[in-house]
């Protein structure tokens, strides 16, 4: 069988007091959709940095796109470092919130040629096939027609879509996406998750979607991780994992409640 594309062994972190991983196990295989269910706090967005990169491990392994993480080696070696930044070019990450500063005076296709300048290099401008490839994202995620518009005047629902399309631009192997529903109406957050959908198909990606509402994954995620106080609670198929006694247990009544209604 081959090897997943992203492996955690027993990976503990800890920020100063607060333990955000408690040994955390978890293999994703290559072009599946993981989902990353939980309460605030229980250690999600944590996950993703360590997959990332940028987590320092307290104890355990990480091994992403064949690059070996242990604990207590970050910051020591400028080789390790320098390895980990050529992974960190395969993997796309769409943070939680805000992509940029909305005063920032970028329009959107410059925002999404943003995510390019990893593949074209600092300090040299964009070619006209760059522009192409960005259009062709703009397309794909449905916003060619503000392609102009400066980002600081988008909703926050375009504003995600811009976002998934900056992370594409660098052409990833990987997706991370954090909370990328949060703050939507119903029918953005319906539209965004058809385009998380579509692109991770057409893309051929692994992707890791966190969110702290699991029916999010329902439709769209071959696997989710419930979390809880930085532990696994369940992992597997939704429709199994998302059991009402699961999600009491995690959420407690009157959340797991809300969830199974949405
Ligand atoms: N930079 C930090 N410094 C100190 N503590 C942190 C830091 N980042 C996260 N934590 C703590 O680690 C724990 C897990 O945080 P994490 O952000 O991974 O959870 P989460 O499930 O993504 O939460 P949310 O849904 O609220 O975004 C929390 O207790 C949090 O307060």
């Amino acid at each position: 069988m081959a090897e997943p594309i992203v492996s955690l062994k027993d990976v503990v972190v800890s920020y100063r007091e607060d333990i955000a991983l408690r040994g955390v196990s978890l293999n994703i295989n290559e072009g599946e959709m993981m989902g990353i269910a939980g309460p605030n706090g229980s250690g999600k967005t944590t996950i993703l940095t360590v997959v990332n990169g940028l987590g320092r491990l307290e104890y355990g392994e990480a091994n992403v796109l064949g690059y070996q993480m242990k604990a207590g080696r970050r910051g020591r070696s400028f080789r390790l470092n320098s390895r980990i930044a050529q992974m960190r070019k395969m993997i796309g990450y769409v943070p939680q919130g805000a992509l940029i500063d909305p005063r920032v005076p970028v329009n959107v296709r410059e925002a999404v040629m943003i995510g390019r300048y990893g593949l074209i290099g600092l300090f040299r401008y964009p070619a006209k096939t760059d522009w192409e490839k960005v259009d062709r994202l703009l397309e794909m995620v449905d916003m060619s027609h503000l392609s102009d518009r400066p980002f600081g005047h988008l909703s926050g629902g375009e504003q995600e879509r811009v976002a998934i399309a900056r992370a594409l631009a660098q052409e990833p192997r990987i997706l991370l996406l954090d909370e990328p529903t949060t703050g939507l109406d119903w029918r953005s957050r319906v539209e965004i998750l058809n385009i998380i959908e579509q692109v991770h198909k057409e893309r051929k990606l692994t992707t890791l979607l966190v969110t702290h509402d699991p029916q999010d994954t329902f439709n769209i995620c071959d696997r989710v991780v419930l979390l809880k106080n930085g532990l696994i609670a369940a992992l597997g198929p939704p429709k199994e994992v998302l059991s009402e006694g699961n999600l009491k247990a995690v959420y407690g009544d009157r959340q797991s409640e809300t969830s199974r209604r949405s």
